[in-house]
C-alpha cells in the first residue's frame, strides 16, 4: 500500500488539535494512491482526508492551495485546504507538507459508460472555463514536454525494439511542439483527471480529487489525458461512444479552434507518453516496494493505438 509515512494517533492528536474540530475518533491510511501518503482521519467535527505531499518542491504548495479555493469557489466539487483556528492552510508533520482537506462523498467508477463520461466531460469544461484566460494561475508543468524529452530520450535505448521507435516518434513530435509553441488556448489543467480522481456518488459526479499534477497549459492536454483514460478500451483503442460523449459535453462549454483540431491526435499521443515515462519512472523506483505501481505497458498499448485516430473534434458544436 502506498503511505510512505506511517503516523501514529499521539502525532496525528497533536497534528489536528488546531484545527479545533473535536477528538480525533478513528483514522486509517490510504492504500489507493501512488505517489503521496493520504489518511482519512474522522473527526467529532467531520470525515476529512490528510495528506502528506511526498513529491513535488514545497514551493508550490500554496499554487495547489489557492487553485483549489478557486475552483471551490467556482463550485466545483473539489477538496480544498481547511484552515487551524488561526488561519494556516498548509503545515508540515513528519517533515513533508501537509494538508487538511474535506472527505468528498462518493466511489470511483472503475467501467465507465458513455453517462459518466459526459459527467466527467462537464467537469472539466467547468475547470477549464472557471480558469482561462486572466483567470488562470500560472504554473508550469513539472512534467512537461521538456521534462518528457529528457526522460524520453534518456530511457529510450533501455526499451526493446518494439517500443523504442514508438516512443522516439512521439519524442519527434515533441520536438516539433517544442519548436513551435502553438497558440493554443490555455487555463489551469487537472493534469491526472484518471478514473482514481473522480468519485461518483450514484450517477452523479460528486468530487475531483489529487491535483497535484495542477499547472497553467494547454486546454486540449488535458482534455486529452482525460480522454486517454477514460475512453480506452482493454487493449487500448479508444471507445468512440465514450468518447463522443466526453467530447460533447465538453464543448459545449467552449469552442474548439481549427488548430486544436489539427493538434487533437498529437496531442492524445504526448499524453500517452506523458504517463508512459511516468510509470516506467516510478516502476523502477519503486520495484520490489510496497508501493501501488500502474503498469507502463498500458500507455505504450494505448500509445500504438493512438497512431491512427478515429476520433476528431466536434468542431462545430
Ligand atoms: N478529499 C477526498 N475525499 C475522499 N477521498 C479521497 C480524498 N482525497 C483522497 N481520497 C482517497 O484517497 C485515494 C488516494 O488519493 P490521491 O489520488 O490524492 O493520492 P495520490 O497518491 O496522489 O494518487 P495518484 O496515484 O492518483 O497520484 C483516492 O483514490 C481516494 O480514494
Ligand atoms: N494517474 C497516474 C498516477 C498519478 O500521477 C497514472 O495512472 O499513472
Amino acid at each position: 500500500m502506498s503511505v510512505f509515512t506511517p503516523l501514529d494517533r499521539p502525532t496525528l492528536e497533536a497534528f489536528l488539535a488546531p484545527y479545533g474540530l473535536g477528538r480525533l475518533r478513528d483514522f486509517r491510511g490510504i492504500a489507493e494512491g501512488s505517489e503521496n501518503t493520504n489518511y482519512f482521519i474522522s473527526l467529532e467535527g467531520g470525515e476529512f482526508v490528510l495528506t502528506l505531499v511526498e513529491r513535488g518542491p514545497v514551493a508550490e504548495m500554496p499554487f495547489f492551495i489557492e487553485l483549489l479555493d478557486v475552483l471551490h469557489d467556482a463550485d466545483l466539487p473539489v477538496p480544498y485546504a481547511v484552515r487551524t483556528q488561526d488561519g494556516q492552510a498548509l503545515r508540515q508533520l513528519a517533515g513533508k507538507p501537509a494538508l487538511l482537506q474535506p472527505r468528498l462523498a462518493g466511489r470511483h467508477e472503475r467501467a465507465p459508460n458513455p453517462h459518466h463520461c459526459s459527467e466527467v466531460g462537464h467537469l472539466l469544461g467547468h475547470l477549464h472555463r472557471a480558469t482561462a484566460g486572466e483567470r488562470c494561475i500560472e504554473r508550469a508543468s513539472d512534467r512537461g514536454l521538456t521534462w518528457m524529452l529528457a526522460e524520453g530520450e534518456r530511457l529510450a535505448p533501455s526499451l526493446d525494439a518494439t517500443a523504442r521507435p514508438l516512443l522516439e516518434r512521439t519524442l519527434a513530435e515533441i520536438r516539433e511542439l517544442l519548436a513551435e509553441q502553438p497558440p493554443l488556448p490555455e487555463a489551469n489543467l487537472h493534469g491526472d483527471l484518471f478514473r482514481d480522481n473522480v468519485m461518483f456518488d450514484g450517477p452523479q459526479l460528486s468530487g475531483v480529487i489529487d491535483f497535484y499534477n495542477a499547472s497553467s497549459g494547454w486546454m486540449l492536454y488535458d482534455l486529452a489525458i482525460t480522454v486517454n483514460d477514460w475512453c480506452s478500451t482493454e487493449e487500448g483503442a479508444l471507445d468512440l461512444p465514450r468518447a463522443w460523449a466526453l467530447l460533447a459535453a465538453y464543448a459545449a462549454d467552449r469552442h474548439f479552434t481549427p488548430r486544436e483540431a489539427e493538434l487533437w491526435p498529437v496531442l492524445l499521443r504526448v499524453a500517452c507518453v506523458r504517463f508512459w515515462l511516468s510509470r516506467l519512472i516510478a516502476a523502477q523506483a519503486f520495484a520490489g516496494q510496497d508501493v501501488l505501481i500502474h503498469d507502463p505497458a498500458e500507455f505504450q498499448q494505448r500509445l500504438a493505438a493512438r497512431q491512427q485516430t478515429p476520433l476528431e473534434l466536434p468542431l462545430t458544436l
